[in-house]
């Protein structure tokens, strides 16, 4: 095979996946079902969004010239890449409609039984993810945003889950609802439980709190399905399996953390579209 014939063989290959989440944008490149690279960004504004869809239509590069969103290190990736997206923020969905390669995967593409119709599209990927490579059944803790918990059966079939406000989000919201509580920024090991200044005190509570309740869900889980899975993803994941470590380490040993969950289920629908 010529060299040129191998290059256009491998771009052909070349696809992108967007999962547009509520704090910020993931993304993956992949060259057939080899994810080369994730990388996340901030939501975009529709000029960086026009500017970065117009460099991929005249067949430019496609991070060519934008700080972001681009793989870091500006790998070179074929121009025109398909945009395979997942999104549970629609102001955000309809920058990339204009896009001529563009595939919105919806819940109607995932096959999952006993899906309600409100049921978040990353929710149901992260859990087709876990289960091509770890089967049925299987628990998703994803800790983004929101914080969701989602289990499925061993047939595939959805159980159902949680919903809360995850660890960015608590944090948050405590500041911004009381007087004398300043920011909090994200702490990078487990706070002291019992915490003797302010700041520590708001990590303590987030983080013990969120973690205990998740633990409690993990254990009612395996009371149903002593065999199942269970995924952790997210950002806040890091945390959570720390959180584990310290407090449950049988349980955290068993935990599987897979940070990029999302292009599992993403890369496995596309598959079966494509046929
Ligand atoms: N350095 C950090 N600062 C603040 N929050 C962090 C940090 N690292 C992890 N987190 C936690 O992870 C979350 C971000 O995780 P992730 O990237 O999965 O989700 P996201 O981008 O916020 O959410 P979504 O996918 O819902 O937009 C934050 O909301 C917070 O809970
Ligand atoms: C819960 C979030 C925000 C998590 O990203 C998302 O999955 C969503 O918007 N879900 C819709 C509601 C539901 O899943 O029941
Ligand atoms: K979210």
């Amino acid at each position: 095979m010529s060299n040129s014939a191998t290059e256009s063989g491998r771009d052909a290959r070349n696809w992108l996946a967007l999962s547009i989440g509520n704090s910020r944008l993931h993304w993956a490149w992949f060259q057939g079902e080899v994810c080369k690279q994730v990388w996340h960004s901030p939501h975009l504004d529709s000029a960086a969004g026009e500017k970065l869809i117009h460099g991929w239509n005249r067949g430019e590069l496609w991070c060519a010239g934008l700080e972001s969103p681009g793989p870091p290190g500006g790998e070179a990736i074929a121009p025109n890449p398909p945009l395979w997206i997942a999104s549970v923020v629609p102001h955000q969905l309809a920058l990339w409609q204009s896009y001529g390669r563009f595939y919105l995967i919806t819940l109607e593409d995932v096959p999952l039984l006993g899906l309600y119709p409100t049921l978040g599209i990353d929710r149901a990927l992260a859990l087709v993810g876990a289960a091509r490579q770890w089967g049925w059944p299987v628990l998703v803790v994803d800790a983004g945003t929101a914080l969701t918990l989602t289990g499925a059966d061993p047939e595939g079939r959805l159980v159902g889950g949680a919903i809360l406000p995850g660890f960015g989000l608590q944090l948050q919201s405590l500041t911004e609802k009381t007087a004398a509580l300043p920011p909090v920024t994200f702490p990078a090991t487990l706070p002291p439980r019992w915490a003797l200044t302010t700041p520590e005190a708001i990590a303590s509570g987030v983080i013990y709190g969120i973690g205990s309740g998740v633990r409690d869900f993990i254990e009612d889980w395996w009371q149903r399905f002593p065999t199942s899975t269970v995924v952790i993803t997210g950002g806040g994941g890091e945390m959570l399996l720390r959180y584990l470590q310290e407090s449950a380490p049988e349980m955290a040993k068993q935990a599987i953390a897979m940070p990029d969950l999302i292009f599992a289920g993403i890369c496995y629908i596309k598959q079966q579209q494509s046929g």
